[in-house]
């Protein structure tokens, strides 16, 4: 970024009052009679009510509609572990796209966590008080433990979103991609690089959609995760293959797509050339991807990219997935978000690029034509119709699966944000 543009965020969250969230009230609170119902005496009651049966906090409470951001800041973004204090603004973030895309009110939890365990003891002790958990920026192999344990132990959704969120965005975008390239999932050379939560998370949904795991290299920071190898976790070693190729220069040659979810800058331009024809770069490391968009092109005209980031076409983010897919959990009472969601979430994705796009979008990105095809895999994160589509898919696969404790909401499709507590 420039330094202009640098000052344009800090000044963007400093002013006019410092962050990007606040809490708004939903009840009169003029009068002597509204305190009385709103504070003592009144709410006794419903208290009561909750103590009789919890499921009456959905009733009385703004539980139902109400997740709780995550996070230790052990791996915020690309940046790395830099504590929970300073997660704080991605968290708010979070906050702001749960509430802007798909009405869901949530509030931030930064965890000072000595350890997993302690991490684990934390959230679950709160979790009865959310409607769902967004765990996010939480570093590998560590998530992988914590998010399994919390699965086990609450009985409301919760999801690790740099895992699950990016993976069926990234799932989407790479079907799409690859369509448009002439190629298919079930016979395209991928490599991977990177090997934490989002990394392998994304391998994995790739495979249940139909890529073949032997045509998948997946490489962290010492290089290629061969069979050779004996400093593998549980979780690296689910991809690794025969090979000898040890490097990502002998391993992207020939590759028709790269999944990076590493670090800024770790592709060059030498490495996009040896790629086999209209090849796929999801560069996805945020805020810097592993090779800038116009590096990329110039190399490869015949490229298909996508980022992270809004600022570029493509962006293959998290946001596309995160808010409808707890829009759709939530409105269904599901008890998790299982494979079926999610397998869901990716089609509707997928098969809303394939739609003409709306002008809104048009003029929110300030563009004359967007239609499916290199510059448009993906659709964006302003597009009213994910809300209708993914919280649609997400709530009927979550009751058809049998984890939603609601029929599929007589409500829907929401059309918009306005809607999201019916009529
Ligand atoms: O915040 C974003 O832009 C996407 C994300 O979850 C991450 O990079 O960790
Ligand atoms: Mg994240």
């Amino acid at each position: 970024m420039t330094d202009a543009k640098k000052q344009a965020a800090l000044d963007y969250h400093a002013n006019p009052i410092p962050g990007k969230l606040s809490v708004e009230l939903t009840k009169p609170t003029a009068t002597a009679r509204d305190l009385s119902l709103a504070y003592s005496p009144g709410v006794a009651e419903p208290v009561r009510e909750i103590a009789s049966d919890p499921e009456n906090a959905y009733l009385y409470t703004g539980k139902g509609n109400l997740v709780a951001v995550i996070s230790d800041g052990s791996a915020i973004l690309g940046l790395g572990n830099l504590g929970p204090l300073a997660s704080k603004p991605v968290m708010e973030g979070k906050g702001v796209l749960f509430k802007r895309f798909a009405g869901i009110n949530s509030v931030d939890i930064e965890v000072n966590a000595e350890s997993p365990q302690a991490f684990i003891d934390t959230v679950a002790r709160i979790a009865d008080t959310w409607g769902g958990i967004n765990l996010e920026d939480i570093k590998a192999p560590e998530c992988f433990e914590i998010e399994q344990a919390l699965i086990e132990q609450c009985s409301i959704p919760v999801f690790h979103d740099d895992q699950h969120g990016t993976a069926i965005v990234t799932a989407a975008g790479m079907l799409n991609a690859l369509d448009i390239a002439g190629k298919s999932l079930d016979s395209a050379r991928i490599v991977c690089l990177g090997a934490g939560a989002a990394a392998i998370a994304c391998m994995k949904l790739l495979v249940s959609c139909g890529a073949r795991p032997e045509n998948i290299v997946m490489l962290d920071r010492k290089g290629v995760i061969h069979s050779g190898r004996e400093d593998l976790n549980q979780y690296k070693a689910m991809f690794a293959v025969e090979t000898d190729k040890r490097t990502l220069t002998d391993a992207i040659e020939g590759a028709d797509a790269f999944v990076g979810l590493s670090g800024p800058g770790l592709m060059s331009a030498d490495h996009i050339r040896s790629m086999a024809a209209n090849p796929v770069v999801f560069a996805c490391t945020n805020p810097d991807p592993e090779i800038h968009p116009d590096l990329a092109r110039e190399a490869r005209p015949d490229v298909i990219m996508a980022t992270g980031r809004s600022d570029y076409p493509n962006q293959v983010n998290n946001v596309l997935g995160f808010p409808f897919i707890f829009r759709g959990a939530l409105d269904v009472r599901a008890t998790r978000i299982n494979e079926e969601m999610k397998v869901a979430a990716v089609h509707a994705l997928k098969d809303l690029a394939r739609e003409p796009v709306p002008k809104e979008v048009l003029e929110a990105y300030e563009m004359d034509e967007m239609r499916f095809g290199p510059e448009y895999i993906i659709p964006t994160p302003v597009d009213i119709r994910l809300l209708e589509r993914i919280s649609s898919a997400v709530a009927q696969a979550a009751v058809d699966s049998g984890v939603a404790r609601k029929p599929y909401p007589s409500h829907y499709p929401l059309k918009t944000v306005d809607d999201v507590y019916g009529g």
